[in-house]
């Protein structure tokens, strides 16, 4: 079995809902089809839930009509028979008969919000099931707040997902194509949440980790994960084969064609992940899987919106205990560290979640100086095979960077990672000097 996920541009538009459906019955393969909201969506539901926190019902009862109407035309052109379009109609209305009666609920909760945003999916899952039903394609449609919940860390509970979907697919054996909404989940209180924002990839690949499927497919607008951001710079190109390890960085360090924890589960259990375009369904795409190929240099990310913490210690000559004290903080807190530098009385981290800065900085300052922490930092990660007989790689960075502040350094803590820290305002500099120098063909 396959897991299938479309994200929110492989849905936004009738002809593209249109095209999947096409994409999908030409594989004979069974499979999950994984949905985002149709694009721009999320944001406009955020959008209404901010004006329903001010307590400005107008504002948001406008911005609930023209989200309104966006969808009446969508089901007017997505449907060719007036049954499909009545049946699109309904979908419509319950779902924004629900978003109406979220306005004048006061204090609008954080509850409330997590329940507007999951009305994306909902949509879109509910109007393309429709869709396939007009079209005589047999299809069942799996309720993801039934087999997707979160614990009390928002970590995804695995064991759960694999367990309830044990007991549902069962009574689906007789279709290809069961069609489940990303991003949503249930948190431990039983109420709606989600997998913060890109999650669908995460919910594919969490089922497909949970069924043990043979390939999850990620279906976007692009084909395959780029050597480079190409909102930034020009004449990228797609990488063929990534390993699970070299895709988990470029994820995390900010390509964002990838929500950043979507390897953990497909390397969990070893299923490979592959890169598609809708748009170009013939393109071969990015396969994430154990192999790799033997470039050196093999794709760039970057990760904005980066603190850096510099930390220091005239305790620390010949002292051992010192970082574990510093880590016991940051522990402390649940805020992870991204790079860290050391020398023998100093250690300089990075952050990305700035939320407990304080409480850390007021703990780490009982038994060390701290610097002024720097923001807008820029986490620049370079990926490729850069094993430890490998001459010349950090010098060939090194020239590409070669007029552009460098502020730290990682090297060595995996063979397939060197990161640096700038400032934000050199990111695009850097990412196509760096594309310049590594990748020029
Ligand atoms: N390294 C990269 N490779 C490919 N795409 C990237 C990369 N970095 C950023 N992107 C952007 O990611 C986008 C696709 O991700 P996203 O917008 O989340 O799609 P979807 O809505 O299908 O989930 C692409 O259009 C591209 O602009
Ligand atoms: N709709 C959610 C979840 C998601 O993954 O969307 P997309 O696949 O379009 O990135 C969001 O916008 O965050």
């Amino acid at each position: 079995m396959h897991v299938w996920k479309f994200g929110g541009t492989s849905v936004g538009k009738p002809e593209r809902m249109r095209s999947i459906r096409n994409l999908i019955t030409e594989d004979n393969t069974r499979k999950v089809v994984v949905l985002s909201a149709l694009s721009g969506s999320t944001n406009a539901l955020l959008a209404i839930g901010e004006s329903l926190k001010a307590s400005n019902d107008d504002d948001a009862n406008a911005k609930i009509d023209a989200l309104k109407a966006h969808y009446d035309t969508f089901v007017a052109d997505l449907y060719a028979t007036e049954a499909g379009k009545a049946a699109g109609q309904q979908v419509i209305d319950s779902e924004f008969s629900f978003i109406r009666s979220l306005v004048g609920i006061k204090p609008f909760t954080l509850k409330q919000e997590k329940e507007l945003v999951a009305e994306g999916e909902l949509l879109s899952t509910q109007l393309f099931q429709a869709y396939l039903a007009e079209e005589g394609v047999p299809s069942a449609l799996l309720p993801a707040l039934e087999f997707m919940r979160i614990d009390a860390d928002n970590e995804p509970e695995i064991k759960f997902t694999e367990e309830t979907l044990a007991e549902m697919l069962p009574a689906h054996d007789d279709k290809q194509i069961i069609v489940t909404q990303g991003f949503i989940c249930r948190n431990p209180r039983g109420e709606v949440d989600n997998l913060k924002r890109g999650g669908s990839d995460y919910t594919a690949s969490l089922i497909g980790g949970a069924i043990r499927a043979d390939e999850i497919q990620i279906w976007t607008d692009i084909d395959g994960m780029h050597n480079n951001d190409p909102r930034i710079v020009k004449n990228t190109f797609p990488v063929r084969e990534l390993t699970f390890d070299e895709a988990a960085e470029l994820a995390y360090f900010g390509a964002k064609i990838l929500h950043p924890s979507t390897i953990t589960p497909a390397r969990m259990f070893g299923v490979p992940v592959r890169l598609k375009n809708t748009m170009e369904p013939a393109a071969p795409g990015t396969l994430i899987a154990d192999r790799t190929s033997s470039e050196v240099f093999k794709a760039i990310a970057a990760k904005d919106g980066i603190t850096a913490l510099y930390i220091h210690s005239t305790r620390m000559l010949n002292a051992y205990g010192f970082l574990r004290r510093i880590f016991e903080i940051f522990e402390k807190y649940k805020t992870p560290v991204d790079m860290l530098a050391t020398s023998e009385v100093s250690v300089s981290v990075t952050i990305d979640n700035t939320d407990r800065i304080q409480e850390i900085s007021d703990e780490l300052s009982t038994f060390c100086t701290l610097e002024e922490p720097d923001h807008d930092q820029t986490i620049i990660c370079i990926v490729g095979n850069f094993s430890a007989d490998n001459e010349g790689v950090a010098l060939k960075v090194f020239n590409a960077m070669q007029n552009i502040p460098i502020r730290m350094i990682s090297y060595g803590g995996t063979e397939s990672n060197l990161s640096l820290l700038i400032h934000g305002k050199y990111k695009a500099d850097a990412l196509n000097a760096l594309n310049d120098g590594l990748f020029a063909r």
